[in-house]
């Protein structure tokens, strides 16, 4: 089981993360409140411990500043959270770039689409829409494709999450106490799955 903690924008945060080992951790580039610029995620990524993957968010961008960004910063993966199709991801991926492919659910016809991503990346991931508070394990469960799965993550809900045994699990706002990154919170998690996690990503 891997997990990712995403949305980190401090030192502190990484700081955090190198005591409690997540697999993953991601720096959104995209629009959001959590968004970091490339010269902020220089300095955050020279913190972090060579044992975490670094992720790079990215939503509709060009995929030319996204190979720019993730070569610039050494990037083990970018995560695609918009409309990127198949021709972008395959570029990346002829780029020599990890691709985790972030699909909303909201249907049973969102996995069809997902599933097309299923050759081509290094992971799907099925996050619910942004915005809603859509429960998603009910429609995740029908997937017949390895995924790491997110969207609303909490340490309160967790088990149902889990007992989809996704590849993975990505956690952001159920990490966070009035907008920052929570030590408690990230620790509670990682403890919850300790039982669960394996090799990691190596
Ligand atoms: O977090 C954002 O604001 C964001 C904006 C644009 C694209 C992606 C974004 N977040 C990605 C993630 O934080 C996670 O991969 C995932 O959606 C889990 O988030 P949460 O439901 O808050 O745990």
């Amino acid at each position: 089981m891997l997990v990712k903690f995403c949305g980190l924008k401090r030192i502190e945060d990484i700081q955090m993360c190198n005591k409690l080992f997540p697999d993953m951790i991601g720096l959104i580039f995209a629009e959001s409140p959590r968004k970091v610029d490339v010269e902020l995620a220089e300095k955050i990524l020279k913190v972090k411990g060579n044992f975490i993957k670094a992720v790079g968010v990215f939503k509709n961008q060009s995929v030319f500043d996204v190979l720019k960004i993730a070569k610039r910063l050494g990037l083990d993966f970018v995560q695609l959270h918009g409309e990127e199709d198949l021709e972008y991801v395959k570029f990346l991926r002829q780029e020599g770039v990890s691709v985790i492919k972030a699909v909303e659910i909201s249907s049973e016809e969102d996995l069809r689409k997902a599933e097309k991503y299923v050759n081509l990346v290094n992971f799907v991931l099925l996050d619910r829409p942004k915005g809603s508070d859509l429960d998603i394990t009910q429609i995740a469960k029908l997937a017949k494709f390895p995924y790491i799965i997110a969207g609303g993550i909490t340490l309160e809900n967790l088990d149902k999450f889990l007992a989809l045994s996704p590849v993975g699990i990505d956690i952001s706002s159920g990490i966070e106490t009035n907008g920052l990154k929570d030590y408690k919170k990230m620790k509670g998690i990682i403890e919850r799955v300790k039982p669960l996690r394996n090799g990691g990503l190596g």
